[in-house]
């Protein structure tokens, strides 16, 4: 197959990949932690892809912190536009294809029906922008490119919402969490297997695609569903956006139409609370 360049290693999906190559027996990944592979670094992506010769490069770094890119565009917008834009045009110089991150914040959240890869995007973050900057500097730079949008992504690995849940579980009795934003939980190690199917089945079907868990939910009541199969005893308590002020706004609704990636990845996707449960498990 050739070497797979997966940029972003040590962030939680960099390392489910790892653990999903690893279960799958696929030894063509190199995983390149920022400090030898800085995506904003051009001479040294370019030194990179001289060296390992790829022909397909995994871009999981970003710039993920949603509140504090509000207050630091110019860095949120190097990594997830300026980073996406250096390794499309290193694929297309090497022939790579490219299979890029980008997530349900690229949505407004205004709407109340599921959203396919042909709606309208207006983000309203900081980071939503940005990553929207980075699927369209993608699509400039390589024909040759995946781009997957995802959200709400957690798994046993890094910070996200479901260790973190785990962590106020145990400490406070009384938990507030809103129901007013509504979107679908991704376990990241899904979606890993989602992007080494299109790798080890050579799919040339390139472009944008929504990948998330099936279902729907709110963080309330995936809060909930968190503490029923964990066992863990805390007063959850149903709150409105306008209860928990944050420095971004959030979209109200980002709950991702998956049938094209169904249809032309060849892959099946779990019901969240599947997938759930079976994070939960190995933590
Ligand atoms: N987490 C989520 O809920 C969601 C994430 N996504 C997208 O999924 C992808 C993966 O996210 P996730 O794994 O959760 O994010 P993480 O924040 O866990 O990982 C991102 C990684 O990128 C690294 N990184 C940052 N800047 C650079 C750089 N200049 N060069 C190389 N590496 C860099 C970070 O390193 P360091 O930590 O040292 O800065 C970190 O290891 C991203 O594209 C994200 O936007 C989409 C929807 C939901
Ligand atoms: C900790 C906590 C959060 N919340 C809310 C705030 C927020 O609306 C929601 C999730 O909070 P978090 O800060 O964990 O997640 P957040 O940073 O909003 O998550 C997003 O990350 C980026 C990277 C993405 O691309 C998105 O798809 C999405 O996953 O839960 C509560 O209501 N109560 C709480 O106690």
């Amino acid at each position: 197959m050739g070497n797979v360049l997966v940029f972003g290693a040590s962030g939680q999906l960099g390392q489910c990949l790892r653990h999903v190559a690893a279960e799958r027996g696929n030894d063509d990944l190199v995983f390149l932690p920022e400090a030898e592979a800085n995506i904003l670094d051009t001479d040294a992506v370019k030194a990179v892809f001289a060296h390992y010769q790829p022909t397909y490069c995994i871009n999981c770094a970003a710039y993920t912190a949603v509140d504090k890119a509000e207050d630091e565009v110019e860095i949120a917008r190097k990594v997830n536009r300026d980073g996406a834009a250096n390794l499309a045009q290193a694929c297309t110089e090497y022939g790579a294809t490219l299979i890029h991150i980008s997530t349900d914040f690229v949505f407004a959240g205004t709407g109340n029906q599921p959203l396919s890869e042909t709606d309208e995007a207006a983000p309203i973050s900081v980071y939503g922008l940005t990553k929207l900057e980075g699927e369209q500097a993608v699509a400039e730079h390589t024909s040759q490119y995946f781009t997957l949008r995802t959200g709400w992504l957690y798994s046993e690995y890094a910070n996200n919402f479901v260790k973190t849940m785990l962590r106020l579980g145990r400490e406070r009795d009384e938990l507030r969490v809103i129901w007013d934003q509504v979107g679908t939980p991704t376990y990241a190690i899904d979606l890993a297997g989602c992007i080494l199917t299109i790798i080890e089945t050579q799919n040339q079907q390139y472009g944008l695609y929504h990948y998330s868990n099936e279902g729907v939910t709110s963080w309330y009541d995936f809060a909930t569903a968190i503490f029923e199969l964990s066992n863990t005893h805390v007063r959850t308590v149903p709150i409105r956006t306008a209860e928990y002020p944050t420095k971004a706004t959030r979209p109200a609704f980002s709950v991702m139409d998956k049938t094209k990636a169904k249809t032309n990845l060849g892959v099946y996707i779990p019901h969240w609370r599947e997938s759930l449960k079976v994070c939960l498990a190995r933590l």
